[in-house]
């Protein structure tokens, strides 16, 4: 936790001003047992009605001044932890974002939700009580115990005894259940996975009428978490009785003394009262003890698991080079490139070598698990080649900032996501200053005129969340409409036309030959419909590179690309 001390810097004042209030409070509780055998050894004794009422009066207000600057030091807790809390789900948000897919996936997407909410929830609420507690419980402790020594000082050695007796419970309770707590986060990771996955493929889930399975997986995974949970709490359980007994028992050993030490004369019955007391505030102190440290340990094990994500450097350094595409260069070109997935046995990419020249278009065409994403998420630089390389206009895409890279290359990929506003709003994303006149020629080179005209108010028809409110054609239009306003040097389409009827398809090619004539098209697809009219087409085959040419120097020379024709065109159609 003290790692994430750098998000109190700007609360100074709160941070001090909160556990000084708080120990003041603690002060002026101790004094009371002081006046209490005050009244009792002097007031009582003499029958004095007014020294008692007086000092009655004085501890009344003592308790509004203690319970004023109590309610104000819980205020200036509560503000500091907000704000500590709002700063680091900021600066983890915007640090998840940084990372690269290949991060991402190590530290696992539901983990990812998980420490961004809960962790630092915990974290949060560890912080507030840390500010209300951490100077008020040990100075009330030792307070108590200084104060019993000051009264008398065989019964101070009583209640020292019990006070660190209950110390070390508390201690060896924190390095207990610090790991446990962790393992009860990594489990609401779990949790977390099966309601994303599930919540994600609902339909699916039904279609294959699959709700009993996962409800019976999704049991087992949270008694999993309640069984961390109980025996995690089985130990909690039985810190508060241990420390009662410790304390109670140097309550009975206090008595014990102190009632041989007044019948012998050695101490009044005044300061017993005022012992028994201090026993009493030591024993709400501990207990209060004891529960931050169980608050800070699972804080702390929270911390540690935002720590993991914050000292997760992103694996993709970003290039220092802003792009300038050289005239002469190839838009995209690939140079001999390999590439294998981190922990993957084999290249999911070997060998691949192409050149896309400005305004020029590249099919991609290969059975399933050929590499045609991996080609793209290259291209994107979502992850780095194992060899060879990757240049966009000329530069090596390394060496290019990633917001200059995106502003060249540009990918739709099949599953268009959309997010809640309006359409202007989402295509807008593409290019945040573009205008209404923009927005609606993406449109209709996206073949999207008819899906914005479909819904009332336009470019400003409501998009719900992941655009649910439209079909999955409309989605892939209104995302393609969306990069197509960026206008890259060089758009990806990975499968994106996919929910597009032939036609439509065919119409959407022919329009961005027509309207974006500098780009250079990279069209990904199975359908040899899609790539058959490119300059030139590349044919994957398990990775490899197995065909690079037209459409009918492909038939001539590429068997694999024959056989894809084959399975898919008429004789006829092969050669139209
Ligand atoms: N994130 C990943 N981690 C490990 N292996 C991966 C990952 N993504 C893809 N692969 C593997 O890399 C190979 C190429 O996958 P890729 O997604 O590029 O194929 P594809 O040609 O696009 O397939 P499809 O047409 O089915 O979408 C496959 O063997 C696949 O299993």
């Amino acid at each position: 936790m003290f790692k994430l001390r750098r998000y109190l810097a700007g609360h100074v004042a709160e941070c001090v001003v909160a556990p000084l209030f708080k120990m003041l409070e603690a002060l002026l509780q101790l004094l009371v047992p002081l006046v209490m055998a005050q009244v009792i050894d002097v007031g009582i004794a003499n029958r004095d009605a007014g020294y008692v009422l007086a000092h009655g009066a004085l501890l009344a207000g003592v308790g509004v001044f203690a319970w004023a600057i109590s309610v104000t030091a819980q205020y200036f807790c509560s503000r500091l932890a907000a704000a500590f809390g709002t700063a680091l789900r900021n600066d983890l948000f915007a640090h998840v974002l940084s990372l690269s897919r290949e991060d991402v996936e190590r530290l696992g997407r539901a983990s990812l939700v998980t420490r961004l909410t809960n962790d630092t929830q915990q974290v949060q609420d560890g912080l507030n009580m840390f500010f209300r507690l951490i100077l008020r419980s040990p100075f009330v402790t030792l307070g108590t115990v200084v104060a019993a020594f000051l009264v008398d000082g065989v019964e101070g050695a009583v209640l020292l005894v019990a006070v660190l007796v209950s110390f070390g419970l508390v201690m060896g309770f924190m390095r207990v259940t610090t790991g446990r707590y962790r393992q009860i986060q990594q489990g609401l990771d779990e949790v977390q996975l099966r309601v994303a996955e599930n919540l994600e493929g609902v339909r699916v889930l039904r279609a294959f009428r699959q709700e009993d399975a996962e409800r019976d997986a999704f049991a087992a995974t949270a008694a999993a978490v309640r069984d961390r949970q109980v025996r995690t709490g089985d130990i909690s359980a039985l810190v508060n009785p241990l420390t009662y007994a410790a304390v109670n028992c140097g309550l009975i050993a206090l008595l014990w003394f102190g009632g041989v030490r007044v019948n012998v004369g050695n101490l009044t019955q005044g300061q017993l009262v005022a012992l028994v007391s201090y026993v009493s505030q030591a024993l709400v102190e501990l207990l209060k003890l004891t529960n931050l440290i169980v608050l800070l340990a699972k804080a702390s094990a929270c911390a540690r698991r935002v720590n993991e994500v914050f000292d997760t450097r992103p694996t993709l350094a970003d290039g220092p080079l802003e792009a300038e595409p050289a005239a002469d260069a190839p838009a995209l070109a690939f140079d001999d490139v390999c590439f294998a997935y981190p922990g993957a046995g084999g290249d999911a990419l070997s060998h691949v070598s192409f050149s896309l020249a400005p305004g020029a278009t590249l099919g991609v065409i290969g059975g399933t698990g050929s590499g045609k994403s991996t080609l793209a998420s290259l291209a994107m630089r979502f992850y780095d080649v194992g060899s060879g390389a990757v240049t966009v206009g000329g530069q090596d895409v390394r060496e290019l900032s990633r917001a200059s890279l995106r502003g060249q290359v540009s990918l739709v990929e099949q599953g268009a996501t959309l997010f809640s506003g309006t359409i202007a709003s989402n295509l807008r994303w593409g290019r945040s200053d573009a205008g209404d006149d923009d927005l609606a020629a993406a449109v209709a080179t996206a073949q999207a005129s008819g899906v914005v005209e479909g819904k009332a108010g336009g470019l400003d028809a409501e998009v719900e969340q992941f655009g649910r409110n439209f079909s999955g054609g409309q989605r892939q239009r209104l995302t393609i409409a969306r990069t197509l306003v960026r206008r890259p040097r060089v758009l990806v389409l990975d499968d994106a036309s996919s929910a597009l009827d032939f036609a439509t398809d065919a119409a959407l090619r022919r329009a961005i030959a027509r309207d974006c004539a500098g780009t250079a098209v990279v069209t990904i697809s199975q359908r040899v419909t899609a790539v058959r009219h490119a300059d030139q087409i590349l044919v994957l085959d398990g990775g490899r590179q197995v065909g690079l040419g037209t459409h009918e120097e492909l038939l001539r020379s590429c068997p694999v690309y024959q056989e894809i024709c084959a399975s898919q065109l008429t004789e006829e159609e092969v050669v139209r």
